[in-house]
């Protein structure tokens, strides 16, 4: 930080501006565009990137005015990514050191592992293949989704199912990864950080360097929340920026640890706890690694932790399809603490605010099929908008049609 402060502020906002929409290697990349505050030392040549980040903040316009009152909404889009999520942007990061260490054959790394609810194994054995570096991932039998399951498989990963949730495949990783040379790539490792803080600096710089008054994003293991937080406190500490937004971390609440020990006034001692099954499958963590990064960075941001049942994330997450999105059950966790907190008064009807969606809907259809098709015991599922089946006949559609367009007059 000290050797960064030798430039001011001005000075930063004007060269990652001038970086914007480059492809020159690697300032195409969302994360290597900040090159000098992610890993300065590394050679651009050891880089591993797909020109991650860059992602689309996207005005909310219609899910904010007639859902929550609001006409500042922005939905972050990090999941329109390489790999489906916002875990590219800390994976390049880890990848490339890993990339650097191997050339220099200074370490007996023969691969980089992994416990993961999908995305992180996803962006690993992606930009694992990349390098040409095998890649480890540890999966909780029969928890995640399908689409999550053949990113690592088709990208080469050598793929463990095992008969355990993701706290117990978290805990498998830490023994063996002391035990072989086998690098370990969960968000513990701060590499991983490092490039998930620049989805901040984005957001600033998409904004023109003003500062949005929140900022609300999914937690499960919450290394990301805190990467979030440092990405905006180096904007300021550097002078880019005068303030930060207000975070708010939100989880599904069959696994809300964090929410629990914020309930509790941020009580002496944390407990994780035994987290259930979840729709927001990637966050149905009980035992998150970064606990103490989560509440050192709500602490410093005068921040909230907000929850959503199953059927909130759900509703949540198809009223935002229906105006035009198609987010993960992940955001629609983000998207019902934002209600909530509307609903209360906390976040005001002209507050600038921004929800980090974290992986692309399509990671994740299966959920969405069982939502539309009123599929998910005890849920009302009050939003679904099942197809109607109808003979292949010109008579038979026009009944239908006719009846569907009775109540919409032409405007
Ligand atoms: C899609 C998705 N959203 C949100 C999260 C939560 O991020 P973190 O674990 O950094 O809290 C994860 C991973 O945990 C995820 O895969
Ligand atoms: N949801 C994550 C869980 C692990 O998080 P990490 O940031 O510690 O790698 C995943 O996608 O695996």
């Amino acid at each position: 930080m000290d050797a960064l402060k030798n430039f001011d502020g001005a000075y930063w906002r004007d060269l990652f501006d001038s970086r914007v929409g480059k492809t020159t290697w690697p300032y195409g990349s969302g994360v290597w565009s900040k090159k000098e505050w992610v890993l300065p030392e590394i050679h651009p040549d050891d880089i591993v990137s797909a020109f991650e980040g860059n992602s689309n903040l996207f005005w909310a316009e219609r899910f904010g005015k007639h859902l929550v009152g609001m006409n500042d909404l922005w939905v972050k889009h990090c999941g329109i990514s390489h790999t489906g999520s916002f875990k590219d942007l800390g994976m390049t990061v880890l990848v490339s050191q890993v990339n650097r260490l191997r050339k220099l054959n200074r370490y007996p790394l023969v691969a980089v592992g992994c416990a993961s609810t999908g995305d992180t194994s996803a962006a690993l054995s992606a930009y694992c293949a990349s390098a040409d570096i095998p890649s480890i991932v540890f999966l909780p039998a029969n928890k995640i989704s399908m689409a999550q399951l053949v990113q690592p498989i088709a990208n080469g990963a050598f793929v463990l199912s095992i008969d355990t949730d993701f706290d117990g495949c978290m805990k498998l990783i830490r023994e063996v990864t002391s035990e072989l040379p086998i690098y370990l790539a969960n968000s513990l490792n701060s590499l991983r950080l490092e490039g998930q803080k620049t989805a901040a600096i984005e957001i600033l710089q998409q904004f023109d360097w003003e500062v949005p008054d929140w900022v609300i994003i999914p937690g499960g293991n919450l290394g990301n929340i805190y990467a979030l937080y440092k990405g905006f406190k180096m904007c300021q500490e550097l002078g880019l920026v005068d303030r930060i937004p207000r975070l708010v971390c939100a989880q599904a609440a069959n696994a809300n640890p964090l929410y629990l020990h914020f309930k509790s006034g941020w009580g002496t001692d944390f407990k994780p706890v035994n987290a259930t099954t979840t729709l927001a499958s990637a966050i149905q963590i009980g035992d998150p690694v970064s606990i103490d990064r989560a509440v050192y960075a709500l602490q410093k941001s005068n921040g909230i932790v907000e929850e959503a049942t199953e059927e909130e994330l759900m509703d949540a997450m198809a009223k935002a399809d229906s105006t035009g999105m198609f987010i993960c059950p992940h955001t629609g966790v983000a998207l019902a603490a934002l209600i909530k907190l509307r609903k209360s008064g906390v976040i005001g009807p002209s507050d600038r605010t921004v929800v980090v969606s974290t992986a692309h809907g399509l990671k994740f259809s299966q959920s969405k099929i069982d939502y539309h098709s009123k599929a998910i015991p005890e849920m009302a599922s009050r939003f679904a908008n099942p197809p109607v089946e109808v003979k292949a006949d010109f008579g038979s559609v026009m009944d239908v049609l006719r009846n569907y367009l009775r109540d919409k007059p032409p405007k």
